[in-house]
């Protein structure tokens, strides 16, 4: 007689959840109410219980980092929370990462961590804009991509994914859109990195930009990161927010120019000043497409990086990082062109 087959049992990718609050832990007081929620009133537990199909896919552990709306993010809970990704991702038996988030600051969040994770394993950041009481919430439906994606060899190495509406988008081009709509997450400038099939991810393409464990950046002994604010430019600006951000200590300013990151000529002084001081002026665009390049005006010769396809918003993120390694404009300009 035949020796009977073993059944070879294959091992569950291991993939954590790491919940900060959000719509997708929204609760609202009917399943009609899509705005004037609260965001960040479930925990983890309860998210997770909505999607039980997840545990088919992967063992799944789930963590609470904070439960904030992400409008109100802030640089401890992102130090917080990148290293505790980079504590995980270091155990052989974590195979990945999946980030539950408000959609405000979802790209901020995602861009950072692009920069600071040291592991090709995968990561992937989620939320939602229907609050998890309503009718057709969108959240369940991401946790479960968002845990396929975590799940799956196909990720790694491609920095930090966002899986949103049955998308990927990657972390450095995704911008929130819209306001309202399930469809907001889009990298209008260079398109989405590839779909959900069935909950399958497949993948058209990948970043050329460095990212993750290609990095210079180094958050495990950053207790903060550097000041740096955006001043958005507008007819009849005058420098005050400029002279604003130094008195208040900045270390560098994104100036949100118009256009091609143009500067009123009455903003330009402060601005000149402030790179005297040392603060490094990164110039990005208010404009939502299209990349910010050098310039022949006097800018350049001040010193003023400019933010390519980065939006204001992102560039203050690779500013903050950059004045942790150097406050010289042309090294932080050189960053600018690799990540
Ligand atoms: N859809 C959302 O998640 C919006 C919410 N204000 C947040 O970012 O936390």
């Amino acid at each position: 007689a035949e020796a009977p087959v073993q059944q070879q049992k294959v091992a569950k990718p291991n993939v954590v959840i790491l919940a900060t609050g959000g719509t997708i832990a929204g609760s609202a007081a009917s399943n009609t109410q899509m705005t004037g929620y609260k965001a960040g009133a479930l925990g983890i537990d309860v998210l997770l219980q909505a999607v039980p199909e997840i545990h088919k896919v992967a063992n799944v552990k789930g963590e609470q980092i904070s439960n904030i709306g992400s409008e109100s993010m802030n640089n401890k809970i992102w130090l917080k929370l990148a290293k505790r990704i980079n504590e995980l991702l270091a155990k052989p038996d974590v195979d990945g990462i999946v980030i539950t988030h408000g959609t405000d600051t979802l790209e901020e969040t995602a861009y950072f961590l692009n920069l600071v994770i040291k592991s090709d394993k995968p990561v992937v950041i989620i939320g939602a804009m229907r609050p998890a009481t309503a009718i057709s919430a969108d959240g369940p439906v991401n946790i479960l991509n968002a845990v396929n994606l975590a799940a799956s060899k196909d990720a790694k190495g491609r920095g930090v994914l966002i899986a949103m509406n049955d998308n990927i988008n990657g972390a450095r081009d995704v911008q929130k859109t819209n306001t309202l709509r399930v469809d907001t997450f889009q990298s209008p400038e260079l398109g989405y990195l590839g779909y959900f099939e069935n909950g399958r991810p497949v993948f058209y393409k990948a970043t050329t930009r460095k990212h993750t464990i290609d990095t210079e950046f180094d958050v495990s002994n950053l207790n903060d990161l550097p000041r740096v604010d955006i001043i958005y430019s507008h007819v009849n600006d005058d420098g005050r927010m400029a002279e604003a951000a130094v008195a208040n200590g900045a270390k560098g300013i994104v100036h949100a120019g118009t256009g091609n990151g143009s500067i009123h000529e009455a903003a330009e002084p402060a601005l000149y000043d402030a790179a005297k001081k040392g603060i490094v002026v990164v110039r990005s665009a208010r404009v939502p497409n299209g990349p910010t390049i050098e310039s022949t005006a006097a800018w350049d010769k001040a010193g003023f990086v400019h933010a390519g396809t980065l939006n204001p918003q992102k560039a203050r993120i690779l500013l903050q990082l950059g004045l942790t390694k150097t406050n010289d404009p042309q090294k932080i300009s050189e960053m600018f062109k690799q990540y």
